[in-house]
């Protein structure tokens, strides 16, 4: 992918960025290149009708996007005035920004709160980027924290960081189709992005930015910070990790200013000390750039960095909704129920609904006064909850699939007492083959995709070959179709970009499956346990590798289990029986043809599967070369 960005508004410095990256739209290489006449003809073009928008908006034609997130109620505090927030979105077409640590496997309801401003910013022309904060997460943000978070395991933060990436693609996604419908036309100048701060904390030395920007970060205000001064009252302290994560946070945004004009920073109102601290580290930054060609310097106030936050989330007891109150409603529908997930907006009390429907849907605001009126006449009928559910979950995963969750609720509503979730949430059943089925004759898309994680057992996965483990991931209906789509290159693999080895756990990058050895396998299991396999786009497996008695301790069986299939026949035909769609006579027959059809794939099996004779040096050397030559048009797969 090849994106230019221009540093509009101040001496236009033209940088064609090369992004291989699936984590990162950053550069991964950053070259300054010729841009062509039109590229520089759209930029003006746009830039044009900003201005006229802005005259537009001065004139009272127009109504200030501020305006809006303030009517909708996310304003909280805000870091800078009003006045000059309003007037910067006014004059200049910014960029926002939200961060979230992956300290979980899963976003949750709470996310969406800070995120919804800036999906809003979004579809009114405004640079928007969500960033997964990779690094950011090592270090664990103190604030509001009585301790220090508990260290995530480097496997269990790739898990978490290729969850939250694919999820956060598929709310992106959602909220085009949302721009659609609501009316907003798409135009060039829109700009969105997922960016993963490992990219520039991975690649640059601590010792520079220290120099850049530690010089001038006074201990005083840093000291002063409620959590700092708490932590430090306590036996216990703070770690200097700790103490310095506003910093990072603060370099995450400048970073995202000089290559996406990033100038203000969102987050719930717990964020609002590290926005503060991070225009102070942005001004540092700034004003320490020694490569005059970079410079970004602040020309007036509409150059500096602002921000604000939005309010919190709370239960019924007022307790943030999060990962560490305990109290979460995720997105994961396999973590929470999507039927939970639709009574959580549905239980909501009459007295906040309206809030609600403002700050999680797209709904004019008319649309959310007259649904109020109609629901005042009846409130029995929830009718604006199950607005707000099936609004938040049509933004979550998709029409399709909101739609259904509410006919289902409809119909057990409709049984019975209206299920509530208990405090502790409730439990979910432990994975399921069907669970990994892509919906037969439909394209797999982000809305419709299958469950992503999933264990495996060890022997499988370093003992059998990688067709097998195709197969037993569900992306493959039998071992010999998992062969012919190894063979055509059509599943990709967690790997380094180009290279028969393991991905640094930071960066994402697939490579295509090959028909190797199957103790070559072992070469892309990350931190020794995951590994990643993906089909066409969005059908992924995050496979963690357990021991097999801790497999056989789960009590899930896999495609092509050696002994399962007899039992998963038996149980299905007892239901056929049972329900009387079929006769025993029947039924005998279907099986002894089962067992012939199972023969013959058993023994084109066989026949398939041969792997690669052991080559002679001068073979192994000219595949050597011929790889090098071809490596990125054959090996790489970016999404
Ligand atoms: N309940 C909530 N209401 C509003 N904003 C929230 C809520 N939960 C999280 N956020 C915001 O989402 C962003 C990312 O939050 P973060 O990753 O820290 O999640 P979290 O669930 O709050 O984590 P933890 O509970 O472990 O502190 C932050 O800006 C945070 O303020
Ligand atoms: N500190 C934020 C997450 C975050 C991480 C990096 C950032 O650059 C911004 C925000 C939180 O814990 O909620």
């Amino acid at each position: 992918m090849v994106v230019a960005s221009l540093q509009a508004g101040r001496g236009c410095r033209p940088i064609l960025r090369t992004c291989r990256n699936a984590w990162a739209c950053e550069p991964v290489r950053v070259q300054r290149r010729h841009i062509g006449l039109k590229y520089l003809a759209k930029v003006a073009a746009a830039e044009e009708q900003w201005q006229e928008r802005a005259k537009k908006i001065e004139a009272g034609a127009v109504k200030n996007t501020f305006d809006l997130l303030e009517e909708r109620g996310y304003v909280h505090q805000t870091a800078g005035s009003s006045e000059q927030i309003r007037e910067l979105m006014r004059r200049k077409r910014i960029g926002a920004y939200v961060g979230i640590d992956p300290t979980a496997p899963s976003l949750h309801v709470g996310h969406l709160l800070p995120l919804m401003p800036l999906f809003w910013m979004y579809m009114h022309g405004y640079g928007a980027f969500t960033l997964i904060g990779g690094a950011t997460a090592k270090v664990g943000d103190p604030t509001g924290r009585l301790s220090a978070r508990e260290p995530i395991s480097r496997a269990d933060m790739t898990m978490n960081m290729t969850k939250v990436h694919f999820q956060l693609k598929k709310l992106w996604a959602n909220v085009e189709t949302q721009a659609r419908r609501r009316g907003y036309v798409k135009e060039w100048a829109w700009t969105r992005g997922v960016k993963n701060n490992n990219s520039w904390w991975n690649s640059q030395p601590m010792l520079e930015i220290l120099l850049r920007v530690g010089k001038s970060m006074r201990l005083g205000p840093m000291l002063s910070r409620t959590t700092v001064k708490q932590r430090l009252a306590d036996d216990d302290g703070m770690s200097l990790t700790e103490f310095i994560y506003p910093l990072m946070q603060g370099w995450d945004w400048f970073k995202l200013l000089e290559s996406e004009k990033v100038q203000m920073q969102i987050g719930g109102s717990d964020q609002y000390g590290n926005i503060i601290g991070g225009i102070r580290v942005v001004k540092a930054a700034r004003a320490s750039e020694p490569d005059p060609d970079r410079a970004l310097p602040a020309v007036d106030e509409f150059d500096d960095p602002v921000g604000f936050t939005v309010p919190l989330l709370t239960d019924s007891k007022g307790a943030k909704f999060g990962k560490s109150a305990g109290n979460a409603v995720w997105l994961d529908p396999f973590k929470t129920p999507l039927f939970d997930q639709y009574s959580f907006f549905v239980g909501q009390p009459d007295d906040q609904v309206e809030k609600l429907l403002k700050m999680f849907t797209f709904l004019p605001l008319e649309v959310i006064q007259k649904t109020m009126e109609e629901h005042s006449l009846d409130m029995s009928k929830r009718v604006a909850q199950h607005l707000l559910a099936f609004e938040t979950l049509t933004l979550i995963h998709g029409e399709e699939v909101a739609r259904k969750v509410q006919d289902e609720h409809r119909l057990v509503f409709a049984k019975g007492p209206r299920p509530s979730l208990s405090a502790e949430g409730t439990v979910v059943p432990a994975a399921d083959m069907s669970d990994y089925k892509a919906v037969e004759g439909h394209p797999t898309d982000l809305n419709n995709a299958p469950r992503i994680d999933m264990i495996l057992p060890e022997s499988l996965i370093l003992g059998k070959s990688i067709a097998r483990v195709i197969h037993a991931a569900g992306l493959a209906s039998s071992t010999s179709e998992g062969h012919r789509l190894a063979k055509q290159q059509a599943i990709y693999i967690a790997a380094a970009a180009g290279q028969a080895r393991v991905m640094h756990p930071s960066q994402l990058s697939f490579n295509s499956v090959k028909l190797w050895f199957p103790q070559e396998t072992r070469n892309y299991l990350i931190e020794g346990k995951l590994l990643i396999l993906r089909k066409g786009r969005h059908n992924v497996r995050i496979i963690e590798m357990v021991s097999d008695e801790e497999y056989a301790a789960s009590g899930q069986t896999y495609p092509g289990m050696p002994g399962t299939g007899a039992v998963r026949k038996l149980n299905a035909n007892l239901k056929k029986l049972k329900a009387g769609v079929q006769t025993p006579e029947q039924m005998l027959k279907e099986a002894l043809a089962q067992d012939a059809k199972d023969e013959a794939e058993q023994e084109s099996d066989q026949f398939q599967l041969t792997f690669p004779k052991e080559k002679g040096r001068q073979q192994r050397d000219i595949e050597a070369k011929l790889d090098e030559l071809t490596k990125p048009k054959v090996n790489s797969a970016e999404f």
